[in-house]
């Protein structure tokens, strides 16, 4: 497939995510596999997709001046004008004649040749007068929303939680890209065993820097790897392998998962159980239970019951007796994860918040009379919000006397993370070890 292609397809794609028709990580995953690209091309795809998306607030504020005259522009007009000022700007490697040439291909292809006279002089108007400064903001979190392309709302709003200082080492990093990890199966190999394994496969594999069941990637996708397809490997981020740590499931127990698809953590708290015991795996949607069904029959473990339910509704005889240990990885605004999936910055609202809080603490209220006297309950989210974190549960615990912070987490997960974790409660913000930003509480049934 020539460049052209791979640009016209990232046009296509960036089109998708910005009309609200797929979430980016899963459509460049299902575009990559239906193609034939080289490995050349997806990446330069990945880049320009992910390039484009990160940057789209500070691509649009740089083509204001040279744009704002126009009638009216399409969307694709105004996503190829993007894509090739991210090029310009961002990627050194792309000759700017190759960058005209191929946006101006696009345009004829896609409309005519007034698209391609106009768009050939934007990008022209660019080279020749440069990109206004940002320097002239004066507001420090306007500066940084438009500097690292977020939503003034939400910088304000984190701005106010954490600080300016630990604000912008986030938004920063949300620039980079995610690194690749998975998790190893303990019960079929070591870590060191798995970076052996994936050495002889030729992937350049590592130990994780935080987990200590993850192994880290630098190069290709491990899940074409011969340890993924024998079920070895499962691909999770690190912080969000430390979730089932906190659950630390024992052999023979009997678990809840109340947000379970696609499986993760199911699996994690099944391998953690060697495949004793019972995992009880609910999700709201048929299609995603399905999910852990493959998952688990890919690892081979059989110790995990997925079911499609409300857990908002859950009965209490779900266990016939009461569970030993529940989480409830609840649905959230996700902006943890934003490295992943750049287009949540763009998405989700402040309304989002407000419902999803709502919707988490009805989980914890529901599932909360399931467990037995002395058991444990771990609520985590991949969210930094703290209105679905130290929020939710500060509110469930007021309304929940028979519960309490249990603070266990320091003996259960590694050292790396002991700064971070106040009394119960876990928060990792993106930037301290460059992975998801997750929210992990472990909350005991007293006596
Ligand atoms: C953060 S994801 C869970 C990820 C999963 N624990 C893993 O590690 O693979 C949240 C899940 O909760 C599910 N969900 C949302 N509302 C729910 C509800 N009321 N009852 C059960 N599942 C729900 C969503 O469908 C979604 O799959």
């Amino acid at each position: 497939m020539k460049t052209a292609n791979v640009r016209e397809l990232a046009v296509d794609a960036l089109m998708s995510i910005e009309k609200n028709q797929a979430y980016s990580n899963l459509l460049l995953n299902t575009t990559i596999q239906k193609s034939n690209l080289s490995s050349k091309d997806v990446s330069l795809f990945t880049e320009l997709v992910y390039g484009t998306l990160q940057r789209k607030i500070t691509l649009d504020y740089y083509l204001e001046p040279f744009t704002s005259k126009a009638k009216k522009m399409e969307l694709w007009v105004r996503i190829l004008l993007r894509m090739s000022l991210y090029q310009m700007i961002y990627l050194d490697r792309i000759p700017e004649r190759a960058i005209f040439f191929e946006a101006v291909e696009i345009s004829k292809k896609k409309g005519h040749k007034g698209i391609a006279g106009f768009v050939n002089g934007v990008l022209r108007a660019v080279q020749r007068e440069g990109v206004p400064s940002l320097n002239e903001i004066e507001d420090p979190i306007e500066r940084l929303a438009l500097e690292t392309s977020h939503p003034v709302w939400l910088v304000k709003k984190w701005a106010d939680q954490y600080g300016l200082d630990d604000t912008q080492k986030m938004c920063e990093v949300h620039m980079k890209p995610p690194v690749a990890s998975a998790r190893v199966n303990r019960m079929h190999l070591t870590v060191e065993e798995a970076v052996a394994g994936l050495a002889e496969e030729s992937f350049d594999a590592a130990r994780g820097v935080l987990s200590e069941d993850a192994v880290i990637l630098k190069r290709g996708n491990i899940s074409k790897s011969r340890l993924y397809k024998a079920g070895k490997l499962s691909i999770q981020d690190e912080s969000s392998m430390l979730t089932a740590r906190a659950v630390s499931p024992a052999k023979n127990e009997v678990v809840l998962d109340a947000c379970a698809a696609p499986g993760g953590k199911s699996l994690h708290m099944a391998e953690l159980m060697e495949g004793t015991g019972e995992i009880v795996s609910l999700d709201l949607h048929k299609h995603k239970v399905k999910l852990i069904e493959e998952q688990a029959e890919r690892a081979g473990l059989h110790n995990i019951s997925p079911q499609v339910m409300d857990a908002r509704e859950a009965p209490l005889e779900l266990s016939g007796i009461q569970f030993d240990k529940i989480l409830v990885d609840a649905p959230c605004s996700g902006f943890g994860v934003i490295r992943r999936k750049p287009d949540i910055k763009y998405a989700k609202n402040a309304n989002d918040v407000n419902r999803l809080s709502a919707i988490q603490q009805e989980l914890l209220d529901s599932v909360s009379r399931l467990l037995k006297k002395g058991g444990t309950l771990v609520y985590s989210t991949c969210t930094i919000d703290k209105e679905e974190n130290e929020e939710v549960i500060a509110d469930f615990l007021a309304s929940h006397p028979e519960f309490e912070e249990d603070h266990s987490l320091k003996q259960l997960l590694p050292e790396k993370v002991h700064p971070y974790i106040n009394g119960g409660k876990l928060q990792i913000l993106p930037h301290y070890f460059e992975t998801d930003g997750f929210f992990i509480t472990r909350l005991k049934k007293k006596v």
